[in-house]
């Protein structure tokens, strides 16, 4: 039975594996598995473990008694591990670091990796491609690894684990694995296109030339697409997102707390409860429920499990952004499949103590910083939150001063043509400012080596999520507002066919002089 009655969203399923690509693109946060002085795993929910012995079981999750799911299965401790933080050896003291694992540029490290050696690792070496495996059918997937050659971290039932630029993500879902899988392909495709254009060029300047363009893609797609759905067009043309990208390197590109460990989880509350696998005549063949698929990677390669995974996210609506996460999601994630002791956990719970854990300052503090009035009591909170919900927040909080941000910025009402409140809109578009305008490598930066000419930059605004799609899949139709669902039976001219309006071009890179290097 489906617990979950919730409102869906004008944008598709599709809006959400895209976002958890960008999320893990700027961030991740490394908790590893603590273990004694042997090696061995510690469980952080033994009684003597749980507070003092190891600092990362500082955060371990103490379930009430009465909890409405926990409850029943006696389960009175979730055991979640706190960030690693980088040693300071300097005099002065300054706060905690916390250790990102990814790049904090929008630059897809999640294909490529975020270091030079782990780069080499994923790359063939020739022809400029991405090392990749092949299904039974002959269709492209990231690199498999078996659990024979590399033990899964998360749940030792999954029998394939997929090597990407974001090894700790990769892995995590089927939404994330097939953006992977999508991005993988989209770059030995354009490996393909532009070594035939340019055969004289060397395995390097192809894989270069192809990382460009698929970082391109992934900004692009991100700053005109992604974003005005989160934020709101208007806001963005006000922050100053939209205008002329003007390299300022006095802008901090890094990702900031706020952002990472709040203002991007408020996105955790679209996660449907089901992925869908559709078919070419808009028929859902099979639906997988959130409580198996974070262990189902090996589906994905599985006939045209592919296609019809992207097809069901295109076609299947969205969840609306609203104030909790859905049933399964913020009860049972990840569980462990044929272990009788129940061990699922909830995202909600662990958003709320990743942001202790790392020292975020409340959410009156931060709705300041964003300019709007310091609250002195609950009450004063209603400019931006729900009456009915500053009830429930003074009947959980001491002090106003107390409400978690995660907790306020999912409480707050939506601003105008966004799908988040005005602290969360103002966390992102900060971020997204500073990835763009502190970014010497943007996209559209021009005037720095290796910028792209007026024709290449040309192209490269035309590639939509859908091109990328039809490029690299065998799904035959999609829309021009690729986070939108469209219904193909009310509005069929919205759908257009892969063959015929989503080819790719890329003849600006091609060299008329053999001897041109880039
Ligand atoms: C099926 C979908 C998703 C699942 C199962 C999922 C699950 C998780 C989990 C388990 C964590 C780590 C929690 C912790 O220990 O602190 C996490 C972190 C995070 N998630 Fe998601 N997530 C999903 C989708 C998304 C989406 C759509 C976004 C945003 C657009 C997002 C943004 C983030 C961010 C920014 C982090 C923090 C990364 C870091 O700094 O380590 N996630 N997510
Ligand atoms: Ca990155």
């Amino acid at each position: 039975m489906n617990r979950e009655i919730y409102r869906v969203d004008e944008n598709n399923v599709l809006l959400l594996p895209f976002g958890q690509l960008l999320a893990h693109d700027i961030s991740g946060l490394p908790n590893d598995l603590v273990s004694d002085e042997n090696g061995n795993a510690i469980d952080c929910c033994l009684t003597e473990n749980k507070i003092k012995k190891y600092t990362q079981c500082q955060i371990v999750l103490v379930n009430l008694p009465d909890d409405p799911v926990y409850g029943v299965y006696n389960k009175t401790c979730t055991p979640i591990f706190r960030s690693l933080t980088s040693r300071n050896y300097s005099c002065p003291l300054y706060p905690t670091t916390f250790i990102n694992d990814n790049s904090h540029f929008i630059d897809a490290s999640e294909v490529y990796g975020s270091n030079e050696n782990y780069a080499k690792h994923l790359r063939v070496m020739e022809g400029g491609r991405l090392k990749f495996s092949v299904s039974n059918n002959g269709q492209m997937f990231c690199p498999f690894l078996t659990n024979q050659n590399k033990e899964s971290t998360r749940n030792n039932n999954i029998h394939i684990e997929y090597d990407t630029g974001d090894p700790s993500n990769g892995n995590q879902n089927l939404g994330i694995t097939a953006m992977q899988t999508l991005f993988l392909r989209f770059h030995n495709y354009i490996a393909f296109k532009l070594s035939s254009l340019n055969p004289f060029w060397s395995d390097e300047i192809i894989y270069q030339e192809s990382r460009k363009i698929v970082i391109g893609t992934i900004q692009r797609i991100a700053y005109e697409d992604f974003l005005p759905i989160i934020i709101g067009d208007d806001f963005q043309e006000i922050y100053g997102l939209n205008e002329a990208n003007i390299y300022d390197p006095t802008i901090n590109p890094s990702t900031s707390l706020e952002f990472s460990s709040a203002a991007s989880r408020v996105l955790h509350a679209i996660i449907p409860v089901e992925f869908n696998f559709m078919n070419k005549d808009y028929e859902i063949e099979n639906s997988i429920k959130i409580t198996d698929w974070t262990t189902k990677s090996d589906l994905i390669p599985l006939g045209d499990n592919f296609d019809k995974l992207l097809k069901g996210f295109i076609e299947t609506p969205g969840r609306m952004v609203q104030p909790s996460y859905n049933f399964y999601i913020s009860n049972y994630m990840f569980p462990v499949p044929n272990n009788p002791q129940y061990t699922g956990r909830d995202l909600l719970a662990i958003d709320i103590a990743r942001g202790r854990d790392v020292g975020l300052q409340p959410y009156n503090k931060i709705r300041h910083f964003c300019g709007y009035p310091l609250a002195k009591n609950f009450e004063d909170l209603v400019d931006l939150i729900h009456i009915k919900d500053i009830i429930k927040l003074k009947n959980n909080y001491y002090s106003v001063n107390d409400i978690d941000l995660m907790v306020g910025i999912l409480l707050e009402k939506h601003s105008d043509g966004a799908i988040v409140g005005p602290t969360a809109r103002c966390i992102i578009a900060d971020a997204f400012y500073r990835y763009k305008v502190g970014d010497r490598f943007f996209y559209d930066v021009q005037g720095q080596p290796g910028s792209f000419t007026e024709d290449q930059l040309k192209m490269i605004k035309k590639i939509t999520l859908g091109h990328v799609i039809c490029a690299t899949t065998n799904v035959d139709h999609v829309q021009k507002d690729i986070f939108k669902t469209i219904d193909h039976n009310l509005f069929p001219t919205f759908k257009m066919k892969c063959d015929d309006e989503f080819d790719l071009n890329f003849k600006a890179w091609k060299k008329v002089n053999d001897h041109t290097e880039l």
